[in-house]
């Protein structure tokens, strides 16, 4: 046996899923490569059973047979297992061998060990629960799991029409090709798939809309049979076969909240074939300084409440720093006109197809805007989009893009930041400088969503020839959903403080328990577009 890839050999594999049970006789082979467990059913090993690390269970079940189970979602009410196989060895030392490998299999990455009443198991946790904390992945996919979230999704006909037109016009990409649906909610983007001649889909979801995804699917009879649900995470689920091709919509506000690109790459490496697609394959961040006296004028009266003296007989005042200082940390989520922005916008490009998971545990932006009329500076306007690179598209060089119109605006309150300084340019930092100016979505170990996004954004101002350094800190938590019609500005220096405008106050967002937000909001119809 050597010892980095043990290899066994098998008399017989039988395959539980299959209905009735499929029995592959030998001889044949196991291997264990880590962190992958891989019988091959056939001699040239062109097909193989895999169990990862994360999810495996092994269990005797006599002296030369054994039980091998993958563990289904957590998140399913009942314990479930998504693949399971017996293995019949050729005699008891061989048996014992792979027993006794299976365990040292374990000890190097488990992080769990446990004993079934059964037979000796180790189960470890999957990346993802080592990542995200249980109850926050229990209320992210608690949302997911209900049909009114998915029906907000689907109604978005921005980001649903973009992604019909993206796989429709793009059919050369997905006939006769394996597609993973990773993330597929309602299965919606699985159909599409099957709908432009994809060989098969495998749409993995790990929430309870798994169940209302294959009812769908089932509702569908003539793309249903190249399509099948998977109830589990990408980062546990075993798949028979690899992707040719990976759909997803992993977006959350400002591309990055939700930590679920962080699964799309995990996807891609687990499943996808050298030099696959992606279905997103690029997504960008763009940031520009706004300024928008009516939106400073009204974020700064939403705390003038706390400015009573006499409020029933008691006194507010002592709150109302708080509450100001409170307000002029959520970011402001509406629709803008561009000339609202006064410096050229930096984008910032995540490329799916290469970018490794840990890199999107940090994202740092450099920022070095220059700012292209003198004005007042109220704070930093951010938006995203996402590319299709498709076959034919790449054809016309023309990659089909889905843009956000939602775009959020982090208003820099007094004293903090840009709002009381009269900004001729923004210089950028000399290189080597110990102080950095950067968008720092900062990671939120253990959650799925409360993401803090922007973190320490230092602006240098030259004001009189002196360098001026601003910071703040402002997060993602708890937007401000301002859903007005974008104002037609004349100029940035034509607003008048003081007048407010006429927003519909809008709170669509819906809060977890805690109280904070991760989720996807439906984007306002008259979003300004802005490339
Ligand atoms: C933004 S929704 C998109 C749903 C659907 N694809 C669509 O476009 O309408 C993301 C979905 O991915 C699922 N999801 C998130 N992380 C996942 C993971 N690690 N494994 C499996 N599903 C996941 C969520 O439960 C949710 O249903």
């Amino acid at each position: 046996m050597e010892s980095n890839n043990p290899s066994f050999t098998l008399v017989s594999i039988s395959l539980l899923e299959s209905n009735p049970v499929k029995i592959v006789t030998g001889p044949l082979s196991a291997n264990f490569r880590s962190p992958e467990l891989h019988f091959f059913l056939e001699p040239d090993g062109q097909h193989s059973i895999t169990f990862h690390i994360s999810n495996t269970q092994l269990y005797r079940l006599g002296e030369v047979q054994s039980l091998c189970v993958s563990e289904g979602s957590e998140t399913t009410k009942e314990k479930t297992y998504s693949k399971g196989i017996t293995i019949q060895f050729k005699d008891e030392e061989e048996s014992s061998s792979f027993h006794g490998a299976f365990e040292l299999w374990k000890k190097e990455v488990v992080i769990q060990g446990s004993s079934l009443a059964n037979g000796t198991v180790s189960s470890s946790k999957s990346k993802f629960d080592d990542k995200i904390e249980a109850s926050s992945a229990k209320m992210y996919f608690h949302y997911y799991g209900q049909l009114l979230h998915q029906q907000n999704m689907m109604q978005d006909y921005v980001r649903t029409g973009s992604y019909y037109a993206a796989v429709i016009e793009n059919q050369v990409d997905f006939a006769g090709r394996v597609v993973v649906d990773v993330g597929a909610g309602s299965g919606i983007l699985s159909l599409f798939a099957a709908q432009a001649g994809a060989k098969h889909v495998y749409a993995v979801e790990a929430s309870e809309m798994a169940d209302y995804a294959q009812k769908l699917i089932a509702g569908n009879p003539l793309l249903a049979q190249r399509i099948t649900v998977i109830k589990g995470k990408v980062e546990d689920v075993e798949l028979p076969e690899k992707a040719d091709i990976l759909i997803s919509e992993p977006m959350g506000t400002l591309l990055v909240n939700e930590r679920m690109l962080e699964s799309y790459v995990i996807a891609r490496d687990r499943f996808l074939v050298p030099n696959g697609k992606m279905f997103p394959s690029v997504g960008r961040i763009h940031m520009a300084p706004f300024s928008d006296e009516y939106l400073y004028v009204e974020i700064a009266n939403k705390a003038l409440f706390w400015q009573q003296q006499n409020y029933y007989g008691v006194d507010l005042t002592a709150l109302h720093g708080t509450a100001f200082h409170g307000y002029f940390s959520q970011p402001v989520v509406d629709a803008f006109d561009p000339r609202l922005l006064v410096a050229p916008a930096i984008s910032h490009v995540i490329d799916f197809s290469t970018v490794k998971e840990e890199d999107l545990y940090e994202i740092k932006i450099p920022l070095k805007f220059t700012a292209s009329v003198g004005t007042r500076i109220h704070g930093l306007a951010c938006w995203f989009d996402v590319l299709f690179n498709g076959r034919l598209l790449d054809a016309s060089h023309k990659p089909s893009l889905l843009s956000f119109a939602q775009q959020q605006r982090y208003p820099i309150p007094p004293g903090q930041g840009m709002g009381e300084v009269i900004c001729r340019q923004i210089i950028p930092l000399p290189l080597g400088k110990p102080t950095v100016r950067r968008l720092l979505p900062g990671r939120s170990p253990a959650k799925r969503k409360t993401l803090l996004l922007l973190q320490d954004v230092i602006f240098v101002l030259e004001q009189g020839g002196i360098l001026q350094t601003s910071s703040c800190r402002l997060d993602l938590k708890e937007p401000y959903y301002r859903m007005s019609q974008p104002q037609a500005y004349s100029s940035s220096q034509d607003q008048q403080p003081n007048q407010l405008l006429q927003s519909q106050d809008l709170q669509l967002s819906s809060l977890d328990e805690d109280g904070s937000d991760f989720i996807q909001q439906p984007i306002n119809d008259s979003g300004v577009q802005i490339h």
